[in-house]
């Protein structure tokens, strides 16, 4: 039997997570779930048949424990499950400002392999960006085991855990800022008097050509812009308003607040 990995505090993330490891490959007999509400634990045996169990019991008998409850609940479940953790466990934690030490502490074994991980949304699609940190005890070996189990779901890159609230603010919340973005661009369509639907079309067509040519062009994004951008066209008359209206300097600040509510996290508030 391959490692047995157990997600912890299945909600949103954590469902993600499962049905990419199933998409994978990964058997189902090799993965349990935790879930606070019996209900919630049923849908999910219904939906990818996988088993649910307490977290001590996940804790006891899985070989990696992912944590996906939100930061304000992270303590609760690390006293639940301090008394039944082996120091041979890889505990990864997916929750925003959490660190590694604080999860070290709190589960209170010496020498206890921690690593953090931010991913995002895509995970549902396999296009998830996720960064990977090790903690004070992390070796490369729990870096590739957890790389194994983010990779089949999307990118994967790691940084040094001090610039984790950093990553959490660009790709952490990064989906929810592009939806912000076309749900307004799809708004304008109305203001411009088409039909709802053709502006979504329009809009969601556009972003994705334009995420695949970021991705896959080579070019800088400066250069895809004046690209698009005619002289006297009507790609300029759109910018000079978005200048004018400060958007570039309101991103600045939009993520920087990320990033620092990010910190504020850290200590559960
Ligand atoms: N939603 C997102 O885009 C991203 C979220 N994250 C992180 O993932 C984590 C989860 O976020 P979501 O999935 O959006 O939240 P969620 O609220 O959907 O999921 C958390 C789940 O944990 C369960 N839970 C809480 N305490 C528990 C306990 N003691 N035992 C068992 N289950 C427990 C809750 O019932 C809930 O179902 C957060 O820490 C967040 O910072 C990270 C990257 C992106
Ligand atoms: O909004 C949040 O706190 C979580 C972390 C990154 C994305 N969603």
């Amino acid at each position: 039997m391959g490692r047995r990995i157990a997600v912890l505090g299945t909600g949103k993330m954590g469902e993600a997570l499962v049905s990419g490891l199933l998409r994978a490959g990964k058997p189902v007999d090799e993965v349990v779930v935790t879930a606070r509400r019996p209900e919630r634990a049923a849908e999910l045996a219904e939906r990818y048949g996988v088993a649910s169990v307490g977290n001590a019991d996940a804790a006891k008998h899985a070989d990696t424990l992912i944590l996906t409850v939100k930061p304000q609940d992270m303590g609760t479940l690390l006293a639940e499950l301090a008394p039944h953790v082996p120091a041979d466990r890889l505990v990864i934690s997916g929750a925003a400002g959490i660190t590694t030490a604080y999860v070290a502490a709190q589960l209170g074994v010496e020498g206890l392999p921690v690593v953090r991980v931010m991913t995002n949304t895509p995970v549902l699609v396999d296009e998830a960006m996720s960064a990977i940190s090790p903690g004070a005890h992390a070796t490369e070996e729990h870096l590739r085991r957890t790389e194994e189990i983010f990779r089949p779901v999307g990118k994967t890159i790691r940084v040094p855990e001090s610039q984790q609230d950093a990553v959490t603010a660009l790709s952490g919340s990064g989906p929810a800022y592009f939806y912000f973005l076309v749900e307004a661009m799809i708004d304008a369509g109305i203001l411009l008097g088409l039909p709802r639907t053709t502006a979504h079309d329009l809009i969601v067509q556009s972003a994705v050509g334009a995420g695949v040519m970021l991705r896959d062009s080579g070019e800088h994004p400066v250069k895809l812009r004046e690209a698009v951008t005619s002289p006297a066209g009507t790609t300029i008359a759109a910018i000079r308003e978005l200048e004018r209206h400060g958007v570039r300097a309101a991103l600045l600040e939009a993520l920087e607040a990320a990033r620092d509510r990010s910190r504020e996290l850290a200590s559960g508030s």
